[in-house]
């Protein structure tokens, strides 16, 4: 499988009409791969909690705003359908139809576009970052842990979480006992913490014998720089791409049939006594 993450930079004054242009342009520009992967709400900007609001949009394939625009999930549909490639267009801040039962009425939000264009796993980030302000103050919890994605050719289960999360271990450990063989993980994660990002995207493919791959977010926006250090992890715990600090594009391929060879010459995953 060839996968393309795509570690996109962005600052405080780019209009988001024109980072969508751009992040399309990229998607585009990403032929020829099975999958590509977008980082968390990098629409809306992952720590500008002031302007979710205002930025935030409804899930929808069809509709066109005021400034005529289409919605951010037609665009990168249509994104995916020129670039013929599954695309996880990482997350982004979505109004909800109603309140949820916390009172808020956004989610921090992942969607998978296929290469037709449709929707084919949504996921809803479960722990909330920010320690009371931000995604808790704002934005519901996410109570559905198991999205899930085949993917071609190999026909591999893929499982979607976001950013923080990769802080739950046992979140990851449900997603393998259900199934899962390769994580997907966008992220907005910081510089001041990227050593944390990067051992613990390692932890979670070692202790599961699973694919990780993880694109986070470059740049430095709302005062808070960036981490970069996207990367991609083979069940066996080597590190088969590392982005560096910038923007950047990752074109890797992945073994998918060594992780069934790994997982029957080393079985630690029938050891787990739950
Ligand atoms: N966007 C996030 O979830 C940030 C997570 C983070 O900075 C951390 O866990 O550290």
């Amino acid at each position: 499988m060839k996968v393309a993450v795509i570690q996109l930079a962005y600052d405080d004054h780019e209009p988001m009409a024109e980072r969508v242009a751009r992040a399309a342009d990229l998607v585009r520009a990403q032929r020829g791969h099975d999958l590509v992967i977008l980082p968390e709400l990098w629409p809306m900007t992952g720590f500008d909690y002031r302007r979710w609001d205002g930025l935030a949009e409804a899930l929808d394939l069809e509709s066109v705003g005021e400034d005529g625009n289409p919605s951010i999930v037609a665009a990168m549909a249509r994104a995916a359908r020129d670039a013929g490639v599954l695309l996880h267009m990482g997350s982004l801040v979505e109004r909800l139809k109603a309140p949820g039962p916390e009172g808020h009425s956004l989610s921090n939000t992942s969607v998978v576009l296929s290469p037709a264009g449709d929707p084919v796993a949504i996921y809803r980030k479960v722990h909330r970052f920010g320690f009371g302000s931000g995604e808790p103050k704002l934005m519901e919890a996410g109570t559905e842990p198991l999205a899930r994605v085949g993917l071609h050719p190999e026909g591999a289960t893929a499982m979607l979480s976001t950013c923080y999360d990769l802080r739950f271990p046992e979140l990851y450990r449900r997603q393998v006992s259900a199934g899962a063989e390769v994580f997907l993980v966008p992220a907005a994660w910081p510089a001041a913490r990227i050593g944390h990002w990067s051992l613990l995207g390692r932890a979670r493919a070692i202790e599961n014998q699973c694919v990780l791959i993880a694109c986070n977010t470059a740049g430095t926006h709302a005062g808070y720089e960036m981490g970069g250090r996207s990367q991609v992890v083979s069940s066996r715990g080597e590190v088969l791409a590392e982005a560096g600090a910038g923007q950047e594009v990752l074109s890797v391929d992945v073994d998918l049939a060594d992780m069934a060879t790994y997982r029957q010459e080393f079985p630690v995953l029938a050891d787990r006594r739950l």
